[in-house]
């Protein structure tokens, strides 16, 4: 590719690569050279020298050292040099302060950006780039994590016994190079920051820890722009509130023992005689109603049958968007197909709902295609205003990464199915997570008015797919 002039970005730069986004998947170590996002097939280390110096212009972790990420936003980064696991047992040593690792303590020195791409070793049926047979086509993938900068370094024994460079990274730098206490990322000087505030140039700090107060599996933070307010009160809760769940029927569950594969899981053929879900967990795709297995089960709870009541798996957050009020997204990367979160709140008949539709701003109108609500002439809106959960944040956009999935598996009433919101796209890290509001709530024809007016009346601020 270099000799047919096929790479891009062939001169070495600082902070972000032109077109390549957080969270893009690298098969292997070439397809980052041929990107120009790490221009070196071996080392670890890329730099570029500038005024006679070196800077480190990116690292590729590739779990060969005792390099560890703390977390999403922060790594322990060992230096090259001396490392047996690579070299063999003739190259032992003592690490010096040359080569890549200068280049990291001058890009310390310097607040320089350093891009950070991880290397995640894939499981057989994991995700991952696979070719038009669907085979794998590598065992391991490159995920370019954005640009973080060196945030101190040091000097200590390794495991054999020999001296190595230990660089700390972090993804936040205040303009004074200093780590905020509390706060994630810089917005405006990493590329990976979401296009509706990153222009805000406000520095985010996490103003709470977990909202959810620990009721759900992991914590979503808020994250807020210093000096600016955070949400609203309201309960979080982590299961509708139903208007009469003493009425609400149990469905009938399935007798299955080894795993719900079969014709002959009465969820299966509930579902068309076809598992809706893959074995991955990912949902095949969209349908007017999915049917779980559930609490009348006797499958086990890790059935591939229940991907969407098992409760939020990414690390979302709260932030503030421009002009659309707060807003959601995700610290990692979200596979197509994933279960993201449920719309939970308080279910409520239409009629109680729908004179104060136009003056809330979360309520969501449930009903299987319509149809089935006005079969039975009364349909249902979740009110997530005074309880509900992050559901309750997710903003609407006319090119969405979310659809909205209806799903019942604890009860029988199709008149008000769990919201379920799944991942209509691969989904980079801290890209907003949206629906489109329209095709969530147009459902009952004799709301479809009052929605059209509520489309128009949000001013919808993110641009239509052409
Ligand atoms: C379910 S809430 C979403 C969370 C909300 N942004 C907040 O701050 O709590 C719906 C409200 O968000 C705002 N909103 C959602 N999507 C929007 C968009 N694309 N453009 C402008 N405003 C939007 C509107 O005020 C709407 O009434």
């Amino acid at each position: 590719m270099k000799s047919s002039n096929k790479c891009v970005n062939l001169r070495k730069s600082l902070g972000s690569v032109p077109g390549v986004e957080v969270g893009q998947e690298f098969c292997c170590r070439a397809e980052l050279v041929v990107t120009g996002v790490h221009c070196q097939v071996m080392r670890g280390i890329d730099w570029v020298v500038r005024n006679g110096e070196r800077y480190a212009t990116s690292i590729v972790e590739s779990g060969q050292y005792s390099s560890s990420m703390k977390s999403k936003d922060e790594v322990v980064y060992c230096g090259e040099g001396g490392n047996p696991v690579i070299g063999g047992r003739g190259c032992l040593r003592d690490q010096k302060l040359s080569g890549g690792n200068l280049a990291l303590k001058n890009s310390f020195h310097s607040k320089n950006p350093v891009r950070f791409i991880r290397r995640y070793n894939l499981t057989k049926h994991g995700s991952g780039l696979r070719d038009a047979n669907h085979e794998r086509l590598s065992k391991c993938k490159y995920v370019y994590e954005g640009i973080f900068y060196v945030h101190q370094y040091r000097k200590e024994r390794g495991r054999f016994g020999k001296l190595m460079y230990k660089f700390r990274l972090t993804r936040n730098l205040t303009r004074d190079g200093s780590a905020p206490v509390g706060s994630t990322r810089n917005l405006t000087r990493d590329g990976s920051a979401p296009v509706s505030i990153s222009s805000s140039r406000a520095l985010e700090h996490v103003s709470v820890n977990d909202i959810s107060q620990g009721r759900e599996k992991v914590s979503i933070r808020v994250l807020c722009a210093v000096g600016k307010e955070r949400p609203s009160p309201f309960n979080y809760i982590v299961y509708n509130i139903y208007p009469q769940p003493k009425y609400l029927s149990r469905p009938i569950g399935c007798n299955c023992k080894e795993g719900c594969h079969s014709r002959i899981c009465s969820c299966v053929i509930k579902n068309g005689g076809e598992l809706p879900y893959k074995q991955d967990g990912h949902i095949k795709k969209f349908k007017p109603l999915v049917y779980e297995c559930g609490p009348s089960c006797t499958c086990s709870h890790t059935c591939v049958n229940r991907a969407s009541q098992s409760g939020i798996r990414f690390e979302l957050e709260i932030f503030q968007t421009r002009g659309k009020g707060w807003g959601v997204r995700s610290r990692s990367h979200i596979p197509l197909g994933s279960f993201v979160c449920e719309y939970i709140g308080k279910v409520l008949p239409d009629e109680l709902v729908l004179p104060e539709f136009n003056k809330h701003q979360y309520f969501f109108n449930i009903g299987v295609g319509g149809a089935i609500c006005r079969e039975n002439g009364d349909c249902f809106t979740i009110n997530a205003r005074a309880h509900g959960n992050i559901g309750r944040f997710i903003n609407h956009s006319c090119s969405p990464n979310l659809y909205a999935q209806n799903v019942l598996f604890d009860h029988n009433d199709k008149r008000m199915p769990h919201i379920m919101l799944f991942a209509s796209k691969d989904i980079p890290p801290l890209r907003e997570l949206t629906f489109d509001y329209r095709a969530s709530h147009v459902r009952c024809a004799d709301v479809l008015q009052r929605m059209k007016c509520y489309c128009n009346a949000i001013a919808c601020k993110e641009k239509r797919p052409k």
